[in-house]
């Protein structure tokens, strides 16, 4: 726990071999070697994400806290983020105020703020159109 080392992509993605396996959850860096043997979801799974990102796989099979403090336990080092890496893969706790909205996992972030705008546009010209209609009688 306090491993304090940092790693680059380009250092973690070295490793991605199943005698040597890192990845990377929640932009911390696992050493998943010793596990791969004993992980009940299979050695493929593990070697698909060597040396990346595995926070979504991860993320999206549901695994348990008892899986999660086997993390903990593979731990060797935090993330480091140089210039021109892609952005964390679903970080709960940056989520919120990060000045990199661009274009994230949401992928509707632009396009409701348009339907919305359109269909409020839409409503207020009917309304328009209706009082007008009104007046008219
Ligand atoms: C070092 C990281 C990982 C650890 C420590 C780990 C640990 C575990 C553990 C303990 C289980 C048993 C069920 C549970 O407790 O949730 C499990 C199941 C599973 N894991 Fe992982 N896992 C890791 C990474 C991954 C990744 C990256 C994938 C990619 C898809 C994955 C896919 C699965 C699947 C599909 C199962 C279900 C197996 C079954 O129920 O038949 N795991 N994992």
């Amino acid at each position: 726990m306090s491993e304090t080392k940092e790693f680059t992509l380009k250092e973690v993605e070295a490793h991605n071999t199943k005698k040597d396996l890192y990845m990377v959850i929640h932009d911390k860096v696992y050493d998943c070697s010793s596990f791969v043997d004993e992980h009940p979801g299979g050695e493929e799974v593990l070697l698909d994400v060597g040396g990346q990102d595995g926070t979504e796989a991860f993320e999206d099979v549901g695994h348990s806290d008892e899986a999660r403090e086997i993390l903990d336990g593979l731990l060797v080092g935090n993330v480091k983020r140089m210039p021109g890496d892609p952005e964390p893969k679903a970080n709960p706790s940056a989520s919120s105020a990060s000045s990199s909205s661009s274009s994230s996992s949401g992928g509707f972030g632009v396009g409701l703020y348009g339907i919305i705008l359109v269909g409020g546009a839409i409503a207020y010209g009917v309304y328009n159109y209706l009082e007008a209609q009104k007046q008219q009688q």
